[in-house]
Order: structure tokens, then sequence, then C-alpha cells
């Protein structure tokens, strides 16, 4: 990804792990290096500078915490401040309205059509019903090119090559898809003049009444694409960002980071040219991977956090002896609530084993609503959850404004975890698990 700027990034994040002392010298040749890197890929000067001066104030002055060895510190330092170079946040896209209308923008060959046909297939893929509106009246192609990308995908498109009005088609598209969960209009990236452009899609923004327009932008264009961005946002309201092409493009860190400077939320990255080459955008993630850390660098700063919080040690006692009970997955939600789900916790580790079906199940939503089913339920039975049964099981959920199916399930989630985590004691601490626990103790 990102062509010679991860290249280079690993192999100075390799070196620094190589090194026996930490000293200044030592700090300053990383960041000359890093600083080479994000040039090479147009990262605009005056960003480089700021993320060099951050780096170099945080390593010679801050303390490393407990625990932390200087190396590692440093490597957290550089590692922060260049998640903080891309917006640190990740910016989910939330359909929470039906039909959900997008508008899609950006100039030709921005990537705009191929990137609808990965969003409508992602958004499939979730379970939503997509219809894709081609508004595109200039490059009547866009319509063939659609249709081809996302066949057998089972998304509904509406065009029609002979109409050239834009205006008339959204409209038509629009009262199509009414019952669709989502719509997304594909628009002209080009027109006999900038301002015909601009207003065409001001006259669509009135009709279509988005709730979220995004702005598709080649990564290949490096820290041009602020002025992109920003001549857009001055037209329309732009809600989200789409950086595509950022497979082996040497600019894509400068286009990044200059889109984050200006505060517009990169939702989705392209990398490459097939259907499935979108990825939901999360700096921390992607940084991780460009530095070539692997997603484990990231796991460990979350369970650092964690055990800051000092999870209670007999209940990993009990955990490991295979006495897992209710009260025990209950620390371990609390955690989970912390970290992210179990099964993308467990994915950070390498060689990680699968977990069970239903444990990747777990959302965020899930574990709220275990949490609140288990508060629900008395000491006695947190303590020895066989007892619960049918009359218990429906005032749990009376209690706690749940289904009686909530509780059998969480309770069936807590029988398959309890099994997974037996044979887990302290003679096996080898696999992934063990590696958690570790980590967890420590
Ligand atoms: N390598 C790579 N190529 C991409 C990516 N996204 C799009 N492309 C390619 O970029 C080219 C232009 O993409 P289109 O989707 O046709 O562009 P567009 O913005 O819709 O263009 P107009 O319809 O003319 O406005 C195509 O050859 C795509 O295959 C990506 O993430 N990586």
């Amino acid at each position: 990804m990102l062509g010679n700027l991860g290249r280079s990034l690993s192999k100075t994040m390799k070196k620094l792990a190589g090194m026996t002392i930490v000293d200044e010298e030592v700090v300053r040749e990383v960041i000359k290096d890093i600083q080479r890197a994000l040039i090479q890929s147009d990262v605009n000067i005056k960003l480089v500078f700021n993320l060099s001066k951050s780096i170099e104030e945080r390593a010679l002055n801050e303390e490393p915490p407990k625990g932390i060895t200087p190396k590692e510190h440093i490597i957290s330092i550089v590692y922060d401040e260049m998640v903080k170079l891309l917006g640190e946040k990740s910016h989910e896209l939330v359909i929470d309205d039906k039909p959900y209308r997008i508008l899609f923008l950006g100039l030709q060959g921005s990537g705009k059509t191929t990137t609808i046909g990965k969003l409508a297939r992602y958004l499939r893929k979730k379970g939503f019903t997509v219809g894709v509106v081609c508004t595109d009246t200039w490059r009547p192609a866009a319509l063939e090119q659609l249709k081809q990308y996302t066949e057998g995908q089972d998304v509904s498109i509406y065009g029609d090559p002979q109409n050239r009005d834009a205006l008339d088609l959204a409209e038509k598209g629009l009262a199509r898809f009414q019952k669709k969960d989502v719509i997304i209009f594909d628009t002209a990236g080009r027109h006999k003049e900038e301002k015909d452009l601009l207003r065409e899609m001001e006259e669509l923004s009135a009709i279509v009444e988005p709730h979220e327009a995004i702005l598709v932008i080649d990564g290949t264009i490096g820290q041009q694409a602020r002025e992109q961005a920003l001549a857009f946002r001055k037209a329309t309201d732009i809600g989200s960002i789409i950086v595509t092409k950022l497979d082996g493009s040497a600019k894509g860190g400068g286009a990044l980071s200059a889109v984050a400077e200006i505060g517009a939320p990169i939702k989705f990255i392209g990398t490459g040219e097939r259907i499935d080459d979108l990825e939901v955008f999360d700096p921390e993630r992607f940084i991780s991977r460009l530095l070539g850390m692997g997603d484990l660098r990231s796991l460990l700063e979350k369970v650092e956090e964690v055990s800051e919080e000092e999870i209670a040690e007999e209940s990993l006692d009990a955990i490991l002896s295979g006495k897992f009970t209710l009260r025990d997955m209950r620390v371990q939600f609390e955690m989970m609530g912390k970290m992210g789900p179990l099964q993308q916790v467990m994915s950070m580790l390498p060689g990680a084993g699968k977990l069970p079906k239903d444990a990747s199940k777990m959302t965020e939503e899930t574990i709220r609503k275990y949490l609140i089913i288990m508060d629900s339920m008395t000491e006695e039975e947190l303590e020895k959850p066989d007892i619960i049964k049918h009359s218990r099981i429906r005032r749990i959920a009376r209690g706690s404004g749940t289904r009686n199916e909530d509780v059998k399930e969480l309770l069936k989630y807590y029988r398959v975890t309890k099994k997974a985590m037996k044979g887990l004691g302290r003679r096996k601490m080898g696999g992934p698990m063990g590696q958690l626990m570790r980590q967890f103790m420590r």
C-alpha cells in the first residue's frame, strides 16, 4: 500500500527496533528518515515539519510510562503522531434513515463510478438493499460500466442514455428506488465549464436532498487533494471523502494527510480496481500497517489501556482454570467494550485461531445488551449460571427490558465461550488466548 512510503517507513521502524541504545542522535536519525519518506509521498512540507517537531519534543522530553522501554516509547510516539496526521478517528458510514440518499461527487476519472460499484457491494454485504441512479449525461458509458461492475451483486441500477437531463434522471431514480434502504446517485465528473458542473451539483443536491454527499478524490494527485476538497466543499456540503487508487500510489500519503488536515472525514479508501478493493478507513490500523508493525501494535496499545484499569486477577485465574462464571464473562465484556469485539482482538494476534462462531457476532450493541441483561441477574445466578431456567429467564428478560430469546442467546454464548476457555489453562498458555491473557496479566 502507498508504494514506497510503506516500504521506507517500515524499514525505518525495523531499524529502530533493532537498535540497542536510543539516544538523541537515534531520534534525530529516525525523524530524518520519516521526513524523507513523507516528502517523497508528497505530504505537505508544513505538515511534515509539525510532525517532526512533535515527535522530537515528545521523544526527548516525555518519560516512558512504567514498563515501557525507551525504544518502545519512541515507536509508540511515532505511531501516535502519524495517526494524528491522518485525523485519528475513523468515521463509519451510518445508514440511519430509509432510503438513505448518497450523492457521489468527484472529477472525471477520480474513480467515482468504480467506487459506487464497490460501495454498493459493501452495503449489500451488510444486508442493505441498494439502488444506483446514474445521472452522468456526459458519459453514457458510465451506466454500462456500472451494470457490468455490479453484475451478480443484486444491486438495482437506473439510467437512460437517451435522456440528457441529469435532474430528470435524478427525480425518476429517486421515485423508482423509494423502497430501497440506500440510493446512490452517480453524477457527471465533467462539464464544458467548471461553473456548469458546480451548478449541476447544486441543482442535483436540491432534488436528491442527500443525507450524505461523498466526494471521491484520486489519491495519485497527492497534496492537491486539499484544494480539490476545498473547492467542492465551497459548492456543496460534503459529508465525507473517499480517496481512491492508494494501491501503489506514490503520492497517496500526501492526499490522505491533506484531506485530514482540512477536517473532512475520510470514510473509505480505494485500494485496487477489483470490486472488493474498498476499505473502511481507520487511521490506527492504516498506520500500523504502513509502519509494518501489523495490527499487533494497536492491540498492545489497547491492552495497555485496559491493564491500567486493573482487571481482577481472581477473575483471570478463574478463567484460566476453567471455572468460568457469568461474572467472569461480565469482566470480559467490560474489557471487550474497551478493546472491541473479542474476535477482532483475537484476529490481531499473529496466528490467532478462530473463536466460536457466536463470538464473531459480538457487536458493541450486543455487548451493551448482554451487560444490561446481566445487571438483572442475582449474585447467585452470576456465580452459578446453570440454575437459570425458564422462570428465571422470564424474570431476567422482564427486568432488563429484553426478550426471553435474548437471555437464552446470552446463556448460549456463555456456554460456548466457557467451552472455548476450557483447556486454555496455564499449561496451554502458548496459543493466542494465552498471549492475550499474558498481556492482561502484565
Ligand atoms: N488502481 C486503482 N484504480 C482505480 C481505483 N479506483 C478506480 N480506479 C480506476 O480508475 C479509472 C477511472 O475510474 P472511473 O470509476 O471510471 O472514474 P469516474 O470518476 O467515474 O470517471 P467519470 O465517469 O469519467 O467521471 C478506472 O480505470 C478504474 O479502474 C483504485 O482504488 N485503484
